[in-house]
């Protein structure tokens, strides 16, 4: 190549990155969603967004690190270094539906899952939203465990027996379940849960992490949040504190806390639950799809 076509080529180069840096930018700063960047990229070949990496434009999603863009790209069958305008048809609507659910669609509910460690205060900060929020569905799981005192079938959980519960899991009517505390079974009925969704709802489950994982593995677009004490000391007190568990069970739920702990960063959102209205106010932010644009980036009040 002449020299002077190769200053010509290089200074294109640099123009073409400053422009794929201004696209991300705009995606962070929540100017433009990655849909939008998408579909721009597939209407004009030329243009900046068609050359970006769709690593790249999945990385300037909140609560996506490089992990999580790992995995959804091969979910999605894309190899890491393909380019945005480089995607086949296939490769693009599977591409678009996912961002479409991931960064939420006005009108359509979205489906958050609330998970943490025993007695970070799940159960607390839901039931607040279930009292001040009642435009959010929060689920009801079915359980083979006994009612405490004051707990309601129906309202807290709906209590069925073994043979029950094979039936729910024979039927397909469980989203996810799971053995928790190598006890009993709990699981997420389906239909109520898609029903919402579709009408517009947001809903959130209260499960356990092999839950969450489920979850994820099967509703690539929920948001996974994870509830954080604000100290390990802080846990041990709400555990005992609550005073629901003997010395033994408190020791063996504290082990599973402390592998629950490890796990938080599979998640796409951290909330430290110290006030338990400010806490649930987050997750409760975290539910709302704004009409329209996307969603702020930035990882709102995590402590990441
Ligand atoms: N996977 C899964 N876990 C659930 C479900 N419902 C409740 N859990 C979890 O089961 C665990 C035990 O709940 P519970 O018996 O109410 O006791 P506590 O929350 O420890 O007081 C908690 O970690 C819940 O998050 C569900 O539908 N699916
Ligand atoms: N933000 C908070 N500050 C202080 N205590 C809390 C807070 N959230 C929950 N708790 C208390 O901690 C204990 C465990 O909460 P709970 O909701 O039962 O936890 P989980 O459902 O995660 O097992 C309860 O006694 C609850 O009142």
């Amino acid at each position: 190549m002449p020299e002077v076509d190769r200053a010509a080529a290089s200074r294109a180069a640099v123009a073409a990155r400053r422009a794929r840096a201004a696209v991300k930018e705009a995606v962070r700063a929540g100017e433009r969603t990655a849909i939008d960047v998408a579909e721009a990229a597939w209407a004009a070949p030329e243009g900046p967004e068609a050359g970006m990496r769709v690593a790249e434009l999945l990385g300037t999603l909140r609560g996506l690190g490089p992990k999580r863009v790992d995995d959804a790209l091969e979910m999605l069958r894309i190899s890491p270094v393909k380019r945005l305008g480089g995607l086949g048809h296939l490769q693009r609507d599977r591409l678009r539906s996912w961002l479409r659910a991931r960064e939420g669609v006005a009108g359509r509910g979205r489906l958050v899952v609330l998970a943490g460690p025993t007695a970070v205060g799940k159960g607390t900060v839901a039931g607040y939203i279930r009292e001040h929020h009642p435009d959010v569905l929060l689920s009801v799981s079915a359980t083979t465990r006994a009612p405490r005192p004051g707990e309601r079938d129906g309202v807290h959980y709906y209590f069925v027996d073994d043979a029950g519960f094979d039936a729910l899991i024979d039927r397909g009517d469980l989203l996810e379940w799971a053995t928790v505390h190598n006890a009993s079974r709990y699981g997420t009925p389906r239909p109520p849960v898609e029903a919402a969704l579709a009408a517009g709802r947001s809903v959130l489950l209260e499960i356990d992490l092999q839950g969450a994982r489920q979850v994820r593995a099967s509703m690539p677009e929920a948001l996974l949040v994870f509830l954080q004490p604000p100290s390990w000391e802080e846990l041990v007190r709400r555990l005992v504190g609550r005073g629901t568990e003997s010395a033994e069970e408190q020791a063996r739920r504290l082990e599973t806390a402390r592998v629950e702990l490890a796990a938080q960063d599979e998640f796409d959102e951290l909330v430290v639950n110290d006030d338990v209205r400010r806490a649930a106010q987050e997750v409760v932010d975290l539910l709302t799809v704004p009409s329209g644009a996307a969603r702020p980036s930035g990882r709102a009040g995590s402590a990441r």
